[in-house]
């Protein structure tokens, strides 16, 4: 019987990797994988599976499935909550040496196993990866002297430059604490307010904001590294991630219409990619600085607000990105991914400004609050190689460092420190800059805006996101885009008022309702006859 004869093939379909999942695990596993048990390791009985008409609470099965799934969310990241990410090696390709002795950069040829997490800025969870805002892209490199972990985002410059920042701008940008929903009024407000803010809402703003999926965005760490080399010589470094695919964006058009099928097409496409073994990969490279000029270049180079200028760096390869393995469980692989920009390996000081500074505690307090005090011991976040004065607190503590003794000095042969020679033995002391400058806003619009083309979608997108916002804030963007170049402000006023227009006619021109039917309550059931 056709309907009674099912097989793995049905009219010549082929399914997507992201479809085939459970398939392919059958197809693995072409017997059941083993006894179910209850969280004790004894077997389950089938007619514990059915607890109606029972005694439910004489059933440790029910007791074991609802006491751990009443339990099992854990608060999503404040920033970057919806997220995926995958395994993969970073090989060294060019030798740099004379930069830096850290180990996982030294000797050409040398893989390190990496685990990479990418996510949208501002969404929750449940978002939607389509929204016009910062990517960001996490990689753990597991080196043989440490985790090193390096964070970095879709845009080479970030918002602004002091830590203290941080809460308010994720408030105004994330959702209205009365309508609880994503409100550009005061998105607006603030960058009006703060106006540094304004360089990166440009990057944003242009084709930037949204790239065509996870793995065509190029991705920057933006702090000025400090590295060393061997014989204690310091430079300064901005790290840089180029997608081996190349940049390619998504117009708004294009991505509400996707949008509407599909929240997940970054994940998806990421998925697929490695599923079907086309592996993303990107280029590591560093823009590189001597101690020298970057104390005496013509503009703050430690400013994350601005780039770089011109003709004052130079950009040296290191390596190769692979991400080759999709994660087998999200949750334990991803969701408890903890990256910490303080993680940082000998020969790579890392960053002396003072949002890095700010970075040092943030991760380390929000990754205790999200995952736990001891949420190093997490497989995904573990070191190849760890040993501690730390012990207990909440599980999971592990092997908690045995009968090792506990407290450093001992005389017992408890863990050494070492000394390390080429450590460079002052740091720079630097003095934030804190003007504000319009200057990098006007050269967006004017240089890192390639053509009309370009220009024009970057006032379209800018005219989208103001259509929501009320008065006053609605003239006082007009005032800050007059201050930073008056063609564009013109454009962009004439182009919202076309915009709002158009907007209220085809609220005017709303199709009419589909009539409908409520649920059938007692009144509309037909009066059953009695005799
Ligand atoms: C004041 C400045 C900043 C603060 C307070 C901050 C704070 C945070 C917080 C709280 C998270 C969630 C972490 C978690 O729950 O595990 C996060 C994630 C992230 N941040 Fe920052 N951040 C700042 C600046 C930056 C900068 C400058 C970059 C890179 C250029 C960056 C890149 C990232 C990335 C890539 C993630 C995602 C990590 C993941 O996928 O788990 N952040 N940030």
């Amino acid at each position: 019987d056709e309907f009674l004869n099912v097989t793995y093939e049905y009219l010549n379909v082929t399914y997507e990797p992201v479809q085939r999942q459970l398939l392919d695990f059958k197809k693995e596993h072409p017997h059941p994988i083993g006894l179910w048990t209850k969280l004790a390791g004894d077997p389950v009985e089938l007619r514990d599976t059915i607890t109606i008409n029972s005694d439910q609470f004489n059933n440790q099965l029910f007791v074991d499935t609802f006491s751990t799934f009443d339990g099992r969310r854990i608060p999503e990241r404040i920033a970057t909550a919806k997220g995926t990410g995958a395994f993969g090696y970073f090989e060294v390709t060019h030798d740099v040496s004379k930069y830096t002795y850290a180990d996982v950069f030294n000797g050409v040829g040398k893989k390190t196993p990496i685990v990479v997490r990418f996510a949208t800025a501002l969404q929750n969870l449940g978002g939607s990866e389509l929204i016009r805002e910062i990517k960001s892209m996490a990689t753990k490199f597991y080196t043989k002297e440490g985790n090193f972990d390096l964070l970095t985002i879709s845009t080479p410059v970030f918002p602004f430059r002091d830590p203290m920042l941080f809460r308010d701008l994720v408030n105004a940008f994330q959702r209205n604490p009365q309508t609880n929903l994503y409100d550009f009024t005061s998105v607006y407000d603030i960058t009006t307010l703060r106006p540094e803010l304004g360089h990166n809402l440009f990057w944003i703003m242009s084709d930037y904001g949204l790239p065509n999926g996870y793995r065509r965005m190029d991705t920057f760490a933006i702090h000025a590294f400090e590295i060393s080399n061997k014989h204690g010589e310091t430079h300064y470094v901005r790290f840089n991630l180029r997608s081996e695919l190349g940049f390619s964006p998504l117009t708004s058009a294009q991505a509400a219409a996707i949008q509407a099928r599909d929240l997940d097409y970054y994940t998806r496409d990421l998925y697929n990619a490695i599923d079907s073994g086309e592996y993303p990969a990107w280029k590591l490279e560093m823009d590189v600085m001597t101690s020298h000029d970057i104390q005496t270049v013509d503009y703050d180079p430690f400013d994350v607000t601005k780039l770089w200028k011109n003709g004052t760096f130079i950009t040296v390869p290191i390596g190769r990105l692979v991400l080759n393995q999709n994660v087998e469980n999200h949750f334990r692989d991803i969701e408890q991914a903890a990256f910490n920009p303080g993680h940082l390996v000998p020969g790579i000081p890392g960053p002396v400004d003072y949002l890095f500074r700010g970075r040092r505690m943030f991760y380390r307090d929000t990754q205790n609050y999200r995952l736990g005090r001891n949420h190093n011991n997490i497989l995904v976040n573990m070191p190849l190689y760890e040993k501690t004065y730390v012990r207990d607190g909440r599980p999971p503590t592990r092997l908690n460092m045995k009968n090792a003794p506990n407290y450093y000095a001992n005389s017992f042969n408890g863990p050494i420190p070492y000394v390390d020679e080429n450590r460079p033995w002052k740091k720079l002391q630097i003095l934030d800059n804190n003007a504000v400058d319009l200057e990098p806003m006007w050269y967006f619009y004017n240089y890192i805006l390639e053509d009309e083309t370009h220009r024009q979608r970057f006032i379209d997108n800018i005219v989208l996101s103001l259509l929501p916002v009320t008065p006053p804030v609605i003239q006082r963007v007009f005032q800050l885009l007059f201050l930073v170049d008056k063609e564009l402000a013109t454009r962009v006023k004439a182009a919202y008022e076309v915009a709002l227009a158009a907007q209220q006619a085809a609220a005017l021109a709303v199709p009419p309702p589909v009539p409908g039917r409520r649920v059938p309550s007692a009144r509309d059931h037909p009066k059953k006859e009695t005799k």
